[in-house]
């Protein structure tokens, strides 16, 4: 383990300095596209400006012997493609895979200074992160590499899991980390066979009652400890969560429900695996404009942000203060990029203070 005072210094000679403060991007979907797939890779120019992430995805989904066709559209792609303020990712196939080490060479080498962020999946531990943390350093000098390119993991191994503070604080490139259920569904030796969401049989049943009228049951959420554990874990290392993919595509519904569970319990985006996903996360990871408004209400009722106060027989103080200023930095972040977000939050509080006025 590296000393306190080393953390910070970069791994290799001619290495860009590490970042001290994981900056926070707009990134409520992260899209996923094969950049071998010639449909998809086309949709991309067209995608950019329409998602806070657009990511090239070389591992699970791409055939074994399209894995080269997919790094090299990748890197076509990238070299050909502006992609305005919309960020790059990418996901490289496993470390333990025969495409990793290639993976990780050509794309530092060929589109380094355009790659935000790698995604490393099937990460077990802090060991997993310093290896990519050094070649990465090495990569990134060799090809004369200005800024550092950050590293997010997917916690998708029940060892993952286990070592999960570990793996959030294993290194200054760390940006977040996402939550992989299908692998850690089969890691696990969970018996879903389903990518994220519920299960009719993950339940608790209300009491019986006298009359032995039916008794109501109530789903679940099979993923709450882990989304939790992952939230206190990267909040602990000043890095961002995310809910990871929801493989039923056609239900809209229990999308939206999943991914506003991990919104409000500390997640800052989701993947989105088809175009149709894109407006749901985007929905779901955006503040509601009257939560914004509400949350600036109290922000300005609250003055210096100590002592107490009530508004609409509600309790205000320095704790609710914080709440307010979580979604109200957040709400001021996404203006910044999303103009009709803007417009939204701006009339909602118009329409607020109006409200206010007549009372
Ligand atoms: C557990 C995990 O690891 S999850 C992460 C790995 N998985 C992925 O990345 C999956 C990514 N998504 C996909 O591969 C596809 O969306 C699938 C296989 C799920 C569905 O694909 P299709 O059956 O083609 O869906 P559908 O017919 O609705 O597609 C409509 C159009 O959207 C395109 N499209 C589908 N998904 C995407 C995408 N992610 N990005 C861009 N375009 C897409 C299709 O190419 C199609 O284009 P066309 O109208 O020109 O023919
Ligand atoms: C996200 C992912 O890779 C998984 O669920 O396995
Ligand atoms: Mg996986």
């Amino acid at each position: 383990m590296r000393s306190a005072k080393d953390f910070f210094r970069p791994l290799a000679v001619g290495a860009p300095a590490p970042v001290r403060e994981v900056p926070f991007r707009p990134s409520r979907m992260i899209h996923f596209f094969d950049p071998g797939n010639e449909k998809m890779a086309a949709k991309v120019p067209s995608l950019a400006p329409q998602v806070d992430v657009l990511l090239g995805n070389l591992e699970d989904a791409v055939q074994a012997d399209r894995k080269e066709a997919a790094r090299a559209g990748l890197v076509a792609i990238a070299k050909a493609t502006d992609f305005g303020g919309t960020q790059l990712w990418t996901r490289v196939n496993s470390l333990d895979s025969p495409w990793a080490l290639d993976d990780l060479l050509t794309l530092v080498t060929e589109i380094g200074d355009k790659l935000d962020v790698i995604m490393v999946p099937k990460v077990e531990g802090a060991e997993d992160i310093h290896y990519v943390d050094r070649l990465l350093a090495q990569l990134e000098a060799k090809a004369g590499i200005t800024r550092p390119i950050l590293v997010h993991a997917i916690l998708e191994t029940a060892t993952g899991v286990a070592n999960v503070e570990e793996i959030a604080g294993a290194s200054p490139r760390m940006q977040g980390l996402s939550l992989g259920p299908a692998d850690l569904a089969a890691s696990r030796r969970m018996k879903t066979t389903r990518v994220g969401g519920g299960h009719p049989g993950y339940l608790v049943r209300q009491d019986p009652t006298a009359e032995d009228a039916p008794r109501a049951t109530y789903q679940q959420d099979l993923w709450h400890y882990t989304i939790a554990r992952m939230v206190d874990a990267c909040a602990a290392h000043g890095i961002l969560p995310y809910y990871g993919p929801f493989g039923d595509i056609k239900d809209v519904v229990a999308c939206e429900d999943q991914f506003r569970n991990a919104f409000l319990l500390g997640c800052v985006g989701a993947w989105s695996l088809h175009p149709v996903q894109i407006a749901i996360a985007k929905r779901v990871f955006s503040p509601a404009p009257e939560d914004v408004a509400w949350a600036r209400r109290v922000i300005a009722a609250m003055g210096d942000g100590t002592g107490a106060v009530m508004i609409d027989g509600k309790m205000q103080d320095d704790a609710t203060y914080k709440q307010c200023q979580v979604v109200s930095d957040l709400a001021d972040a996404l203006a910044a990029r999303d103009p009709e977000l803007a417009e939204a939050y701006a009339a909602a509080e118009k329409a607020a203070a109006a409200k206010e006025d007549d009372r």
